[in-house]
Protein backbone atom coordinates (compact mmCIF):
# COMPACT_ATOMS: atom_id res chain seq x y z
CA UNK A 1 0.00 0.00 0.00
CA UNK A 2 1.53 3.63 -0.50
CA UNK A 3 1.51 5.72 1.86
CA UNK A 4 -1.40 8.80 2.04
CA UNK A 5 -0.15 11.59 0.28
CA UNK A 6 1.20 14.81 2.94
CA UNK A 7 -0.79 17.29 2.26
CA UNK A 8 0.29 20.67 3.41
CA UNK A 9 -0.44 24.40 3.68
CA UNK A 10 1.40 27.57 5.06
CA UNK A 11 -0.75 30.44 6.09
CA UNK A 12 -0.45 33.76 7.48
CA UNK A 13 -0.69 33.47 11.63
CA UNK A 14 -4.73 33.55 11.64
CA UNK A 15 -6.70 35.89 13.94
CA UNK A 16 -9.76 35.68 16.25
CA UNK A 17 -11.93 38.16 15.40
CA UNK A 18 -14.42 37.11 18.52
CA UNK A 19 -13.43 35.96 21.42
CA UNK A 20 -14.61 35.01 24.95
CA UNK A 21 -11.75 35.15 27.64
CA UNK A 22 -13.41 35.28 30.87
CA UNK A 23 -11.31 36.46 33.56
CA UNK A 24 -9.56 34.34 37.02
CA UNK A 25 -9.05 31.07 36.59
CA UNK A 26 -11.04 30.28 33.26
CA UNK A 27 -9.14 33.14 31.68
CA UNK A 28 -5.77 31.31 32.83
CA UNK A 29 -7.19 27.93 31.89
CA UNK A 30 -8.36 28.69 28.06
CA UNK A 31 -5.65 31.56 26.86
CA UNK A 32 -3.18 29.12 26.12
CA UNK A 33 -5.58 27.68 23.65
CA UNK A 34 -6.02 30.84 21.44
CA UNK A 35 -2.57 32.28 21.83
CA UNK A 36 -1.12 28.47 20.67
CA UNK A 37 -2.31 30.03 17.14
CA UNK A 38 -3.57 32.90 17.41
CA UNK A 39 -1.23 36.57 17.02
CA UNK A 40 -4.85 38.23 18.28
CA UNK A 41 -7.69 38.36 18.76
CA UNK A 42 -10.94 40.80 19.58
CA UNK A 43 -11.70 40.83 23.56
CA UNK A 44 -15.33 40.78 24.07
CA UNK A 45 -15.97 43.06 27.16
CA UNK A 46 -18.69 40.73 28.55
CA UNK A 47 -17.48 40.08 32.05
CA UNK A 48 -19.16 40.59 35.31
CA UNK A 49 -19.05 43.55 35.44
CA UNK A 50 -18.49 44.34 32.05
CA UNK A 51 -15.73 46.26 30.58
CA UNK A 52 -17.15 49.68 30.37
CA UNK A 53 -14.66 52.43 30.27
CA UNK A 54 -11.28 52.45 28.90
CA UNK A 55 -9.53 52.78 32.60
CA UNK A 56 -11.48 49.03 32.36
CA UNK A 57 -9.89 47.90 29.67
CA UNK A 58 -6.89 48.89 30.46
CA UNK A 59 -7.17 46.46 33.56
CA UNK A 60 -8.38 43.98 31.84
CA UNK A 61 -5.64 43.12 29.21
CA UNK A 62 -3.28 43.42 32.28
CA UNK A 63 -4.87 40.27 33.63
CA UNK A 64 -4.77 38.87 30.51
CA UNK A 65 -1.18 39.58 29.70
CA UNK A 66 -0.28 38.21 33.34
CA UNK A 67 -2.39 34.99 32.41
CA UNK A 68 -0.48 34.21 28.84
CA UNK A 69 1.82 31.22 28.98
CA UNK A 70 5.31 32.18 29.07
CA UNK A 71 6.81 32.78 25.76
CA UNK A 72 3.72 32.73 23.66
CA UNK A 73 3.10 36.29 21.95
CA UNK A 74 -0.63 37.16 21.69
CA UNK A 75 -2.31 40.80 21.43
CA UNK A 76 -5.37 41.04 22.52
CA UNK A 77 -7.35 43.69 20.65
CA UNK A 78 -9.43 45.29 23.50
CA UNK A 79 -13.28 46.53 23.36
CA UNK A 80 -15.60 48.37 24.92
CA UNK A 81 -19.48 47.33 26.59
CA UNK A 82 -21.93 50.23 25.02
CA UNK A 83 -24.04 51.20 27.56
CA UNK A 84 -26.88 54.12 27.79
CA UNK A 85 -24.15 55.71 29.94
CA UNK A 86 -20.84 55.51 27.82
CA UNK A 87 -18.79 58.62 27.84
CA UNK A 88 -17.94 59.43 23.95
CA UNK A 89 -14.70 61.46 24.69
CA UNK A 90 -13.49 58.39 27.12
CA UNK A 91 -14.49 56.29 24.13
CA UNK A 92 -12.49 58.52 21.87
CA UNK A 93 -9.70 58.56 23.70
CA UNK A 94 -9.20 55.17 24.70
CA UNK A 95 -9.44 54.78 20.41
CA UNK A 96 -6.73 57.09 20.56
CA UNK A 97 -4.29 55.61 22.54
CA UNK A 98 -4.51 52.93 20.43
CA UNK A 99 -6.15 50.47 23.29
CA UNK A 100 -9.49 50.02 21.93
CA UNK A 101 -10.26 48.88 19.00
CA UNK A 102 -14.11 48.40 18.95
CA UNK A 103 -17.13 49.18 20.86
CA UNK A 104 -19.81 46.14 21.36
CA UNK A 105 -23.53 46.30 21.56
CA UNK A 106 -25.09 44.33 22.98
CA UNK A 107 -29.16 44.73 22.76
CA UNK A 108 -30.09 43.94 26.73
CA UNK A 109 -31.34 40.84 27.70
CA UNK A 110 -29.98 39.22 24.19
CA UNK A 111 -27.21 37.42 25.33
CA UNK A 112 -24.72 36.08 28.23
CA UNK A 113 -24.44 39.54 30.67
CA UNK A 114 -26.35 41.31 28.22
CA UNK A 115 -28.75 43.15 30.74
CA UNK A 116 -26.41 45.90 31.24
CA UNK A 117 -26.52 46.69 27.38
CA UNK A 118 -28.51 48.75 25.25
CA UNK A 119 -32.53 49.17 25.58
CA UNK A 120 -32.99 52.68 24.21
CA UNK A 121 -31.08 53.35 20.91
CA UNK A 122 -31.65 57.08 21.29
CA UNK A 123 -29.64 56.88 24.46
CA UNK A 124 -26.98 55.43 22.80
CA UNK A 125 -26.56 58.04 19.67
CA UNK A 126 -24.14 60.13 20.66
CA UNK A 127 -21.83 57.25 21.19
CA UNK A 128 -22.55 56.45 17.71
CA UNK A 129 -22.08 59.66 16.41
CA UNK A 130 -18.75 59.48 17.74
CA UNK A 131 -17.67 56.42 16.68
CA UNK A 132 -18.82 57.41 13.35
CA UNK A 133 -16.83 60.58 13.03
CA UNK A 134 -13.39 58.80 14.39
CA UNK A 135 -13.79 55.62 11.97
CA UNK A 136 -13.60 53.46 15.43
CA UNK A 137 -15.59 50.02 14.43
CA UNK A 138 -19.04 48.74 16.36
CA UNK A 139 -19.40 45.55 16.83
CA UNK A 140 -23.04 44.33 17.38
CA UNK A 141 -24.48 40.93 18.61
CA UNK A 142 -27.51 41.51 16.14
CA UNK A 143 -30.62 40.17 17.71
CA UNK A 144 -33.82 41.44 18.65
CA UNK A 145 -35.11 40.43 22.51
CA UNK A 146 -38.88 41.14 21.75
CA UNK A 147 -40.40 38.00 23.52
CA UNK A 148 -42.96 37.84 20.35
CA UNK A 149 -40.14 37.14 17.85
CA UNK A 150 -39.07 33.95 17.40
CA UNK A 151 -35.31 32.90 18.35
CA UNK A 152 -34.62 31.50 15.06
CA UNK A 153 -35.85 35.06 13.49
CA UNK A 154 -34.51 37.17 15.65
CA UNK A 155 -31.03 38.08 13.69
CA UNK A 156 -33.36 38.53 10.34
CA UNK A 157 -35.78 41.04 12.38
CA UNK A 158 -32.65 42.59 14.50
CA UNK A 159 -31.35 43.61 10.88
CA UNK A 160 -34.61 44.76 9.27
CA UNK A 161 -35.66 46.94 12.59
CA UNK A 162 -32.57 48.26 13.95
CA UNK A 163 -29.44 47.90 12.41
CA UNK A 164 -30.95 48.97 8.57
CA UNK A 165 -32.15 52.26 10.23
CA UNK A 166 -28.92 52.96 12.39
CA UNK A 167 -26.74 52.48 8.93
CA UNK A 168 -29.10 54.86 6.99
CA UNK A 169 -29.22 57.33 10.51
CA UNK A 170 -25.15 56.68 10.36
CA UNK A 171 -23.70 55.81 7.04
CA UNK A 172 -20.48 56.94 8.37
CA UNK A 173 -20.55 53.85 11.17
CA UNK A 174 -18.35 50.69 10.49
CA UNK A 175 -20.04 48.18 11.83
CA UNK A 176 -19.27 44.69 12.30
CA UNK A 177 -22.50 41.60 12.08
CA UNK A 178 -20.81 39.53 14.65
CA UNK A 179 -21.52 35.85 14.59
CA UNK A 180 -23.90 36.05 11.24
CA UNK A 181 -26.46 32.85 11.53
CA UNK A 182 -28.38 33.10 8.89
CA UNK A 183 -28.67 33.63 4.79
CA UNK A 184 -30.86 36.81 5.45
CA UNK A 185 -27.23 38.10 7.20
CA UNK A 186 -24.89 37.11 4.67
CA UNK A 187 -27.27 38.27 1.80
CA UNK A 188 -27.48 41.74 3.99
CA UNK A 189 -23.93 41.87 3.94
CA UNK A 190 -23.25 41.30 0.78
CA UNK A 191 -25.49 43.85 -0.71
CA UNK A 192 -23.93 46.53 1.49
CA UNK A 193 -22.08 49.42 -0.34
CA UNK A 194 -19.68 49.10 2.23
CA UNK A 195 -18.90 49.96 6.52
CA UNK A 196 -20.46 46.61 6.73
CA UNK A 197 -18.66 43.24 7.05
CA UNK A 198 -19.85 39.76 9.56
CA UNK A 199 -17.92 37.79 11.53
CA UNK A 200 -18.64 33.84 11.05
CA UNK A 201 -17.89 31.39 13.61
CA UNK A 202 -16.29 27.73 13.66
CA UNK A 203 -19.57 25.71 14.92
CA UNK A 204 -21.91 27.85 12.94
CA UNK A 205 -20.12 26.10 9.62
CA UNK A 206 -20.33 22.78 11.07
CA UNK A 207 -23.67 22.22 13.07
CA UNK A 208 -27.35 23.35 12.40
CA UNK A 209 -30.16 23.27 15.30
CA UNK A 210 -30.63 19.46 15.04
CA UNK A 211 -27.11 19.50 16.80
CA UNK A 212 -29.09 20.87 19.42
CA UNK A 213 -32.00 18.51 19.59
CA UNK A 214 -32.30 15.92 17.69
CA UNK A 215 -31.93 12.55 19.71
CA UNK A 216 -31.89 14.63 22.92
CA UNK A 217 -31.23 18.03 24.37
CA UNK A 218 -27.37 18.81 23.74
CA UNK A 219 -26.75 21.76 25.93
CA UNK A 220 -22.51 21.38 24.20
CA UNK A 221 -24.38 22.67 21.08
CA UNK A 222 -26.54 25.59 22.30
CA UNK A 223 -24.80 29.11 21.68
CA UNK A 224 -26.44 32.26 21.14
CA UNK A 225 -27.15 33.47 18.18
CA UNK A 226 -28.74 29.59 18.36
CA UNK A 227 -27.65 27.31 15.36
CA UNK A 228 -30.49 27.88 12.50
CA UNK A 229 -31.21 25.47 9.83
CA UNK A 230 -29.10 23.84 7.10
CA UNK A 231 -29.93 26.51 4.76
CA UNK A 232 -28.23 28.95 6.57
CA UNK A 233 -25.11 26.99 7.17
CA UNK A 234 -24.96 26.69 3.75
CA UNK A 235 -24.98 29.93 3.31
CA UNK A 236 -22.13 30.55 5.78
CA UNK A 237 -20.29 28.46 4.44
CA UNK A 238 -20.38 29.72 0.99
CA UNK A 239 -19.60 33.07 2.73
CA UNK A 240 -16.57 32.19 4.07
CA UNK A 241 -15.24 29.98 1.72
CA UNK A 242 -15.57 32.31 -1.24
CA UNK A 243 -12.95 34.77 -0.28
CA UNK A 244 -14.98 37.89 -0.32
CA UNK A 245 -13.29 40.49 2.22
CA UNK A 246 -16.59 41.22 4.09
CA UNK A 247 -16.55 37.87 5.75
CA UNK A 248 -13.89 36.89 8.26
CA UNK A 249 -13.63 34.39 11.21
CA UNK A 250 -14.77 35.17 14.85
CA UNK A 251 -14.78 31.91 16.82
CA UNK A 252 -17.28 33.80 19.49
CA UNK A 253 -15.27 30.86 21.47
CA UNK A 254 -17.05 31.14 24.75
CA UNK A 255 -16.31 28.69 27.46
CA UNK A 256 -18.61 28.20 31.00
CA UNK A 257 -17.91 25.86 33.07
CA UNK A 258 -19.99 22.25 32.49
CA UNK A 259 -22.36 22.78 35.56
CA UNK A 260 -23.36 25.74 34.16
CA UNK A 261 -24.32 24.27 30.63
CA UNK A 262 -25.44 20.85 32.13
CA UNK A 263 -28.41 22.00 34.09
CA UNK A 264 -32.43 22.98 33.71
CA UNK A 265 -31.24 26.79 32.64
CA UNK A 266 -28.12 26.05 30.63
CA UNK A 267 -26.00 28.66 29.37
CA UNK A 268 -25.24 29.78 25.69
CA UNK A 269 -21.57 29.62 24.82
CA UNK A 270 -19.39 26.93 22.87
CA UNK A 271 -15.68 26.54 22.98
CA UNK A 272 -14.05 25.72 20.38
CA UNK A 273 -10.50 27.78 20.77
CA UNK A 274 -8.89 24.86 21.17
CA UNK A 275 -9.42 22.69 18.08
CA UNK A 276 -10.78 25.91 15.71
CA UNK A 277 -7.96 25.80 12.85
CA UNK A 278 -8.50 21.85 12.87
CA UNK A 279 -12.11 22.00 12.14
CA UNK A 280 -11.78 24.80 9.69
CA UNK A 281 -9.32 23.27 7.48
CA UNK A 282 -11.41 20.32 7.74
CA UNK A 283 -14.78 22.40 6.71
CA UNK A 284 -12.60 24.47 3.41
CA UNK A 285 -11.60 21.22 2.35
CA UNK A 286 -14.83 19.97 2.09
CA UNK A 287 -15.77 22.89 0.01
CA UNK A 288 -12.76 22.75 -2.11
CA UNK A 289 -11.52 26.02 -0.64
CA UNK A 290 -8.31 25.27 1.05
CA UNK A 291 -6.86 28.26 -0.78
CA UNK A 292 -9.52 30.72 0.59
CA UNK A 293 -8.45 29.35 4.49
CA UNK A 294 -6.02 32.67 4.85
CA UNK A 295 -8.46 35.12 3.35
CA UNK A 296 -11.07 34.05 6.29
CA UNK A 297 -8.07 33.72 9.13
CA UNK A 298 -5.60 35.65 8.52
CA UNK A 299 -6.06 38.47 5.94
CA UNK A 300 -9.82 39.67 5.55
CA UNK A 301 -10.17 40.57 9.21
CA UNK A 302 -6.62 42.89 9.46
CA UNK A 303 -8.26 44.26 6.29
CA UNK A 304 -11.28 45.58 7.80
CA UNK A 305 -10.10 46.27 11.32
CA UNK A 306 -6.71 48.71 9.83
CA UNK A 307 -4.30 46.41 10.94
CA UNK A 308 -1.20 44.96 9.46
CA UNK A 309 -1.32 41.08 8.88
CA UNK A 310 0.75 38.54 10.65
CA UNK A 311 4.28 38.18 9.39
CA UNK A 312 4.70 35.22 11.05
CA UNK A 313 2.76 32.07 9.31
CA UNK A 314 1.75 28.51 10.78
CA UNK A 315 1.61 25.04 8.87
CA UNK A 316 -1.35 23.14 8.86
CA UNK A 317 -0.53 19.38 8.11
CA UNK A 318 -3.06 16.51 6.83
CA UNK A 319 -2.28 12.80 8.27
CA UNK A 320 -3.78 9.63 8.35
CA UNK A 321 -4.23 9.06 12.05
CA UNK A 322 -7.21 11.25 13.70
CA UNK A 323 -6.10 14.17 15.19
CA UNK A 324 -7.42 14.28 19.08
CA UNK A 325 -8.27 17.01 21.27
CA UNK A 326 -8.89 16.46 24.82
CA UNK A 327 -13.05 16.17 25.27
CA UNK A 328 -12.63 18.90 28.30
CA UNK A 329 -10.49 20.67 29.66
CA UNK A 330 -9.62 21.65 33.20
CA UNK A 331 -9.18 24.89 34.32
CA UNK A 332 -9.08 26.64 38.42
CA UNK A 333 -13.11 27.69 37.52
CA UNK A 334 -14.04 24.43 36.67
CA UNK A 335 -14.31 21.94 33.79
CA UNK A 336 -15.10 23.15 30.24
CA UNK A 337 -16.56 21.17 27.63
CA UNK A 338 -14.87 21.22 23.98
CA UNK A 339 -16.79 21.54 20.66
CA UNK A 340 -17.33 18.13 19.19
CA UNK A 341 -17.61 18.55 15.52
CA UNK A 342 -18.82 14.94 15.18
CA UNK A 343 -16.53 14.04 12.69
CA UNK A 344 -12.64 13.18 13.06
CA UNK A 345 -10.01 15.43 12.26
CA UNK A 346 -6.99 14.84 10.35
CA UNK A 347 -5.49 18.45 9.94
CA UNK A 348 -2.93 19.53 12.45
CA UNK A 349 -1.57 22.72 12.98
CA UNK A 350 2.37 21.98 13.12
N1 LIG B 1 -22.15 33.15 21.95
C1 LIG B 1 -22.66 32.70 23.07
O1 LIG B 1 -23.48 31.77 23.04
N2 LIG B 1 -22.32 33.19 24.27
C2 LIG B 1 -21.45 34.31 24.52
C3 LIG B 1 -22.12 35.61 24.30
C4 LIG B 1 -22.31 36.00 22.85
O2 LIG B 1 -21.36 36.08 22.08
O3 LIG B 1 -23.45 36.26 22.45
C5 LIG B 1 -20.97 34.21 25.97
O4 LIG B 1 -20.41 35.18 26.47
O5 LIG B 1 -21.13 33.15 26.59
ZN1 LIG C 1 -23.03 37.54 20.83
ZN1 LIG D 1 -19.56 36.03 21.67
Amino acid sequence: MSPQPVIELTIRRPDDWHLHLRDGGMLKGVIGDTSRHFARAIIMPNLVPPVVTTADATAYRERIMAALPKGDRFEPLMTLYLTEGTNPDDVEAGHKSGLIKAVKLYPAGATTNSHGGVRNFENAMPVLERMARIGLPLCVHGEVTTPEVDIFDREAVFIETVLDPLRARLPELKVTMEHVTTKDGIDYIKASEGNLAGSITTHHLIINRNAILVGGIRPHYYCLPVAKRELHRLALRGAATSGDARFFLGTDSAPHVDPLKECACGCAGIYTSINTMSCLAHVFEQENALDKLEAFTSLNGPAWYGLPVNAETITLRKQAEAVTFPDKIETEAGTVTVFDPMFPLHWAVS
